[in-house]
């Protein structure tokens, strides 16, 4: 396997249907909708990103759904839901299919991945013939591991390769060290035939040479180098000038 390419990606494009949008209501009245008539995805990795509550995770759950994912998370054959909160948005998006078609497929939402945990050590304590679920987690019950340890074992194990991985904050509880690692994870991945499509708040994370960054402010959508991020920019003035930055932040 190889990196895909702008005709073998499995998703080249996200359509909003502009036709039946609601601008006064819930999605549509967050700042991507203002511009994204198409957004167009990296064969390999697009990153998402901006400020909080800008809608990236609305965004990247309504790309998912309208690819047949669950909500909540897990690989394509997780049905299950906790609560039904998600918004209406992936009825009014169409996916623009490539040529070739995902092998594995993986929907890792942060803010739920508990939920997922449960669900996997429900699912196995049921009788029934064949390996667990767990295991292609690496085996241990991820319940029984810290945080970014279990984080970890899913980008690890259970991630295959030749798939389509949509990541909604996955640095959530990512030490440096282990951002840089998940970094290292993504380049293996991608460069056996897999696409990310990922949500994320940390400079490290966004760092893959092979990708596009989109980035949403109240402007709408605009693509930009990494080093053009918001991102970035403060996490370098910050540790540039700690002494200023703090001398602002207090008096303010
Ligand atoms: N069902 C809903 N009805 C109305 N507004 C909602 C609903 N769900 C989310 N929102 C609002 O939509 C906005 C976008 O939320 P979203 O979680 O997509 O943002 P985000 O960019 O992923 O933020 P963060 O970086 O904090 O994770 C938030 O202001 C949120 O309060």
């Amino acid at each position: 396997m190889s990196l895909l390419t702008t005709d073998s990606q499995f998703i080249r494009a996200v359509r909003l249907k502009r036709e039946r949008v609601q601008h006064d209501q819930f999605p549509f009245t967050l700042p991507f909708i203002k511009n994204m008539d198409e957004l167009i995805l990296h064969p390999n990795v697009t990153y998402i990103i901006g400020e909080n509550g800008m809608g990236k995770s609305t965004l990247l759950e309504g790309i998912a759904i309208a690819y047949g994912f669950n909500p909540e998370g897990g690989s394509m054959n997780f049905n299950f839901s906790s609560y039904d909160s998600h918004s209406e948005l992936d009825d009014h998006l169409r996916l623009i299919k490539g040529t070739e078609r995902a092998r594995d497929h993986f929907f890792f939402r942060a803010e739920t991945f508990y939920n997922v945990a449960t669900t996997i050590e429900q699912l196995d304590a049921e009788p029934k013939a064949g390996p667990k679920i767990i295991d292609s987690f690496g085996g241990q019950s991820l319940h029984e591991q810290s945080h970014g340890e279990s984080f970890f074992a899913a980008f690890r194990d259970r991630f295959r390769g030749n798939g389509l991985y949509i990541l909604d904050e996955p640095e959530a509880a990512l030490s440096p060290l282990r951002q840089m690692s998940l970094l290292a994870r993504i380049d293996q991945l991608a460069k056996d035939g897999s696409q990310f499509i990922i949500s994320t708040h940390s400079p490290i994370v966004m760092a893959h040479p092979n990708s596009k960054i989109i980035q949403i402010t109240e402007d709408g959508m605009h693509e930009m180098t990494l080093e053009e991020t918001e991102h970035y920019a403060i996490m370098e003035q910050f540790f540039e000038n700690r002494e200023r930055m703090l001398h602002h932040l207090f008096e303010e």
